[in-house]
């Protein structure tokens, strides 16, 4: 059991998983307290949050915006920085237990390498930097002694139902079923895909997300991401994942035993659970959700994925293949293009091409250190902006 009060780094503080983890903290203050809370473009939202929660340091990206923070938080003790360096000293601070890593995209690349070495449990939402830089993120923890705890729904499924988290065959554990929802356009045509709006694409059918994450749910990337983080987090092959589209997002993921077992977590679509889960491990935390009503559920339904309306996930998966920085590219091709989408400037059905397009004329290079797989993410960016060049003609 903890007995002393956990201070807590909320990175990514004012997004959908950020104001959930804050959320489970406000549930129990006799167990965590907010050592730092950071946020990027929404300033008020941040006050606000800091106003309630007090926390020692609060970081937001640009001087601009700082600048108006520090008047909104005129007069409270809390210190108000800005910049990358700011995002890693409040993830490694020596008086922080945990990180929260909820920033999204590349950006939470550097901060989660921090708290990672720095040796803080690590709760990790942003799976962009496991995709990135899986090796090297996996050995910063293995040196440094961190405990990484997957908030992502579905590794936080499989943690539960793996032996010590751990992908073991010494214990039996055969492979892992990666569950999906399919995303809102799992019943749609190819033809229909071809007009799809963004606002179609973040209205997911279970979840409530960040419009990220929604248009990569919707494109079946996130579960392309999703394969690669598996692999990285419990350190089996591509071949031990096989996705499962499983339309009710009732069953968060499955592990199969050798002896014909299959343990699944399941519970209501609401991310305070694998927070908490991971708030509290060892231990269990009252989080806030409504135990799961089977009888309402009635039925769970599975499907396999279709690749040729879906091709994200083949992508991803064949870049996870190739391995060195292509995971790195993909998803640095991929962030250029949903944002491109999000913006009505190319259509849901170009996000795939800008990705394919980009991992092809983008040489692939051994994912050596940090500096390479930086480079390889600037370099897929200008590919890729390229690409969205040629197809808009602007
Ligand atoms: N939402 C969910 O249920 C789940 C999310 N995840 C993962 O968690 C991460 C966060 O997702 P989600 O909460 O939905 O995303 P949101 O878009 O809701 O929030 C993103 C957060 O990151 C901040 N941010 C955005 N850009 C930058 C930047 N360049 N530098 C620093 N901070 C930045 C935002 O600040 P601001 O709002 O102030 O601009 C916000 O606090 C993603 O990696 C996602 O894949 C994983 C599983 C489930
Ligand atoms: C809540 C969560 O973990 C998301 O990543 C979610 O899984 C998205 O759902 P699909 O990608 O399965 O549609
Ligand atoms: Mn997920």
């Amino acid at each position: 059991m903890q007995s002393s009060v956990q201070q807590v780094s909320v990175l990514g503080a004012t997004g959908s998983i950020g104001l959930n983890t804050l959320d489970v903290v406000r549930r129990h203050p006799d167990k965590y307290q907010v050592f730092a809370l950071s946020g990027h473009s929404q300033v008020e939202q941040l006050a606000q949050l800091s106003h309630e929660f007090q926390p020692k340091f609060v970081v937001i990206s640009d001087e601009q915006h700082a600048a108006r923070l520090k008047s909104l938080l005129s007069g409270q003790q809390t210190e108000v920085l800005s910049g990358a360096s700011a995002l890693e000293l409040i993830a490694s601070h020596d008086d922080v237990d945990i990180v929260m890593a909820a920033i999204v995209g590349a950006a939470g690349l550097l901060p989660n390498l921090a708290a990672a070495k720095a040796g803080k449990k690590v709760l990790l939402a942003n799976k962009e930097s496991l995709v990135m830089s899986g090796q090297l993120f996996m050995e910063t923890v293995a040196n440094s002694g961190a405990t990484l705890l997957p908030i992502d729904s579905e590794h936080n499924a499989i943690y539960q139902c793996l032996p010590n988290g751990q992908m073991s065959p010494d214990l039996g554990v055969d492979k892992i079923l990666l569950t999906a929802s399919g995303g809102p356009f799992r019943m749609f045509s190819f033809d229909q895909l071809k007009t799809v709006t963004p606002a179609q694409a973040v209205a997911h059918p279970n979840w409530s997300m960040g419009h990220k994450i929604s248009v990569d749910s919707a494109s079946l990337m996130n579960k392309g991401l999703e394969f690669i983080e598996a692999c990285w987090l419990f350190n089996c092959s591509a071949e031990q994942v096989d996705v499962v589209v499983h339309p009710e997002s009732v069953i968060h993921s499955m592990v199969s035993y050798v002896d014909g077992s299959v343990l699944a977590q399941l519970g209501n679509p609401d991310m305070r659970t694998p927070i908490a889960y991971g708030m509290a491990w060892p231990d269990r935390l009252e989080s806030g959700v409504k135990p799961l009503d089977l009888f309402e559920v009635a039925q769970l339904n599975f499907e396999k994925p279709d690749t040729e309306r879906f091709p994200c996930l083949k992508l991803a998966k064949q870049s996870f293949m190739e391995g060195g920085c292509a995971p790195a590219v993909l998803n640095a091709a991929n962030e250029v293009a949903v944002d491109a989408f999000l913006n009505d400037r190319i259509s849901f059905l170009s996000i795939a091409d800008v990705v394919e397009g980009t991992l092809n004329d983008i040489e692939n290079q051994k994912a050596e250190c940090l500096e390479t797989i930086l480079s390889a993410d600037l370099r897929a960016r200008a590919k890729a902006s390229e690409l969205l060049q040629s197809i808009t003609g602007k």
